[in-house]
Parts: structure tokens; sequence; C-alpha cells
């Protein structure tokens, strides 16, 4: 394992007297790719323009494939692909030559690539950018964030304004950079998306982070209901206080409860009777991130 490519601790940002971001630490591991969640205005884009020194931050550190992004400002831009969220590019230019002139910036990486990258996403090249539409205006963004194959994108609500199709080829562009080894940190609004390419998922709110893991683990962590029937009646006080167990209800040979982690202890306790059946319902992902993005307030108050 190399060096961790994105470490941010106690990142803070404030805009006058507004919160931005509130204390973000989190580590992006090499060669993961990470989704990064949170409902409007919870600090996504504000991370994103720390970690390219676009914005500074009001306190915290943070270091990207180990140097420090005011400092190293330029030998990031080229080891690293960002999409932003609002691309500005001069609009009288063609996409070649404003694709060509971003490449020049870089001295030249990835000009090779535009032709084919271009091509794959369904993108004019001889089009003037001010005839494109949102969509194809955003091809032109991933398209700069690729074409040098960078060991790190950052990508900042890639899919917004693209159609399902061009969805599936950035989503397998994506799988492709990882595959290589890349490094992709990219948010989002849409669970399904991420859950298609993302190693783990980091959910933000109002500036602070309430959820980092693997959607299994996040699923594994939350309450399921488990229905469990039985050949005779059973008495509910023989589960009640069982570890992860809550909400018990004993109907007859019926037993109903809440569950959270693991069913170990549960069917340990179930199987000292016949069990002709158990059904555990699985959270929704959708409620699951629901109940992260309107939850009670993070304890941490800092
Ligand atoms: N330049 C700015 N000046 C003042 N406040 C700002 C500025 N940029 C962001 N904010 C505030 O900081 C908070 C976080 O905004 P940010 O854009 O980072 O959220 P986000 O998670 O990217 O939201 P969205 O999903 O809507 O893009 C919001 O309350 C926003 O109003």
């Amino acid at each position: 394992m190399g060096v961790d490519v994105i470490v941010a601790e106690n990142l803070t940002k404030t805009y006058g007297g507004r919160r931005g971001l509130a204390g973000l630490d989190l580590v992006v591991r090499p060669g993961e790719v990470l989704g990064f969640l949170g409902p409007n205005g919870a600090g996504k884009t504000t991370t994103i323009r720390l970690l390219l020194d676009l914005i500074r931050p009001t306190a915290g550190t943070v270091r990207v494939l180990g140097l420090d992004p005011r400092a190293d400002a330029v030998a990031l831009n080229r080891r690293i692909g960002y999409l932003p969220g609002d691309l500005v590019v001069d609009s009288r230019h063609t996409v070649e030559t404003c694709l060509g002139f971003l490449a020049s910036l870089r001295g030249g990486a990835g000009r090779d690539r535009i032709g084919a990258l271009a091509g794959r996403l369904g993108l004019e090249r001889s089009a003037p950018i001010r005839s494109l539409s949102k969509g194809n205006r955003q091809k032109v963004g991933i398209v700069q964030a690729f074409m040098h194959e960078p060991e790190l994108l950052i990508l900042d609500e890639p899919t917004a304004g693209l159609d399902p199709l061009v969805q599936q080829t950035f989503l397998a562009m994506v799988g492709e950079a990882a595959a290589r080894g890349a490094t992709v940190f990219m948010s989002s609004h849409v669970l399904t998306e991420v859950e298609a390419v993302a190693d783990r998922v980091a959910i933000i709110r109002d500036g602070r982070l309430v959820a980092l893991d693997t959607f299994a683990a996040l699923r594994a962590s939350a309450v399921r209901r488990v229905d469990l029937t039985f050949t005779e009646p059973v008495d509910p006080a023989e589960f009640a206080g069982l570890p992860g167990v809550t909400d018990l209800h004993a109907d007859g040979a019926s037993l109903r409860c809440h569950l959270t982690g693991s069913p170990d202890a549960l069917l340990r306790a179930a199987t000292r009777h016949t069990v002709t059946g158990i059904v555990a319902t699985e959270p929704a992902l959708e409620d699951l991130f629901h109940s992260y993005y309107t939850g009670p307030e993070p304890i941490d108050a800092r």
C-alpha cells in the first residue's frame, strides 16, 4: 500500500460567519473509488475546492498524494484530473481547441486521447462550446479530467446532465481508471451510481462526516425487521436483552423484532425451539441514506 491519497484533518471552512465545512477528518486510500454523498449544501463542493487549493481552509490541514495542495499546486495539476461542477471555458472556441488548450496546460499530456474519449462519449469535437447542451458541456469536462490518465480523479457531480446511456459509459470509464490503479473521489446525489462503482461511501451533512464505510457495512449496521415463526408459542422474555434486538412482539408462535448488527445471538436463541420460518427485511438503500440525511445532529459539535 502506498501513501494515503487524501488525508484531511479537522478541515474547516467558514464563509464569513457561514459554515461551509466543520472539521472534516477523512482518509482516502490508494486505488479506491470513494463516493462522496450528502444533501444540498452539505459541504461537498467546499471539500473538493479545498482539496484543490481553489479556496483556503479556515482551519485544519489537507494533503493530496502526499503533497500540500497550496505549495505543490503545479505538480498536483498534472497528477489530478478534476471535473468541476461548473466548468468555465471560453465559449467562442470549438471543443477541439478548448481541449487542446487544456492539454497544453499540462505540457500536452493526454492530447492524443482526446479523440478517442470524445468519440466514446459521443461529443462532437468541431462544435463551438457555446452551442453545446448542458450534457455535452459536461462531456468536455469529463474528457479533460480523464485524458492524461491521472493518478487521482476528483469529480464533482460527474453525471449531472448526462443521459442514462452516457452515464453508463462514464461509469465504465471510472471502473477502467480504478483498474489501472487510479484513485477516484466522486461526489454525487445519485445513490445507485455510487453503489455501482464505489468501494466505500462517505456521507456528509451540515459540514460534518456522518458515515464512512462500504455499502455492505452500512447495510449491516442498519436496523432490519425480523419475523420468526415456531412450531409452538414462545416466551418473548427468552429473547429480551439479546444483543441488537429491540421492539420485541410475540403473538403465539410468531415473534417479531428489530435487529441491529449480527443476527447470531437471535438465531442461537431461536434454535432452542423448532423454527418453521424466518423473514429478515433489509432496509431499502434510499431509506438507509435518508436516515443519515435527516437523523439527529452528529454528537461532536465542534
Ligand atoms: N462562496 C460562498 N460564500 C458563502 N457561502 C458559501 C459559499 N460556497 C458555499 N457556501 C455555503 O457553504 C455550505 C456548503 O456548500 P457546498 O456548495 O459545499 O455544498 P454541497 O454539498 O456541494 O451542495 P450541493 O449538493 O447543493 O452542490 C452551504 O451552506 C453554502 O451555502
